[in-house]
């Protein structure tokens, strides 16, 4: 059981005179299983809300429980997938992909043959011998996603993962990551600037607002899974858009939501 509640967070950086607080009574619950994704402006408090589930950051009140137990460091239940694929550019693909394995004590052979299963399941068998810098964006996001699945953490935290990407890897990107999720549903939370990105993902949008911020608004995303270009053209997904586009950008770009 893998749920995720964030009980009236906040978060607070050391200022200048007094502390900034950036967000303040963050109020969710991630079902276990759940994907949700979380929009917001530019400087809402994002990722520090991710960071705070990792255990890298500690709320300065409130508290953050997944499975029931409190947050207070980073652990093997958590795998983490940020913008950057954060690869170490001297060991091969399939070293990166190991590397958690390793750090977890697995053994050579144990840990090179899950290592293995994972490259091939984001779709990069073959290029096991390769160095990051030999592949492009998405391959190197992909690597990164293989590398958080290998240990088989029981909650996904993806920061922007597909940020740096073109809007066609972007999409693809994202319809292999519901592929991967499809298989053993692990919890997730999925930070977004993609609005489409966003509603596609989700089971739930968060949309994060106000000063300091919070979760001003849940949107239920009540889709048909799986997903795939028909889901995307839909009208449905497009008064979603329409309807999240209004809710971050103003009334104007607002539709109702009647799916
Ligand atoms: N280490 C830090 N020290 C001080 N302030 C910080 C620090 N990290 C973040 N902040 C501030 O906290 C706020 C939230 O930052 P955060 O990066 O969580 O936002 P975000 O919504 O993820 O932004 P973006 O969408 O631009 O990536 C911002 O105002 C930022 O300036």
């Amino acid at each position: 059981m893998a749920d995720i509640t964030f009980d009236r967070v906040r978060i607070s950086y050391a200022g200048k005179d007094e502390p900034f607080v950036a967000v303040d009574g963050f109020e969710a619950h991630v079902r276990d299983g759940e994907f949700v994704t979380i929009v917001g402006a530019s400087g809402c408090g994002k990722s520090s809300v991710l960071l705070a589930a990792d255990g890298l950051l500690r709320p300065s009140a409130g508290q953050i429980r997944i499975g029931g137990q409190v947050v207070a460091k980073p652990g093997p239940d958590r795998g983490v997938v940020f913008q950057d694929a954060s690869l170490l550019p001297w060991r091969t693909i399939l070293a990166n992909v190991a590397f958690g394995l390793e750090m977890q004590g697995v053994g050579k052979a144990a840990r090179l043959e899950r290592a293995r299963h994972f490259i091939e399941l984001v779709g990069l068998a073959g290029r096991e011998q390769a160095h990051p810098h030999q592949l492009s964006g998405g391959m190197r996001q992909r690597v990164g996603i293989a590398r958080a699945l290998a240990t088989d953490p029981e909650v996904l935290l993806m920061d922007e993962p597909f940020g740096a990407l073109d809007a066609q890897t972007r999409e693809l990107m994202a319809t292999e990551l519901l592929r991967i999720w499809d298989l053993d549903r692990k919890t997730v939370l999925f930070v977004t600037h993609g609005i489409d990105e966003a509603v596609f993902l989700a089971d739930r949008v968060l949309v994060m607002g106000g000063s300091p911020s919070r979760v001003a608004e849940v949107m239920e995303i009540d889709l048909p899974r799986p997903r795939d270009a028909a889901v995307r053209a839909s009208e449905a997904f497009g008064k979603y858009r329409a309807h999240l586009a209004g809710l971050l950008f103003g009334a104007d770009a607002a539709a109702p939501v009647t799916p």
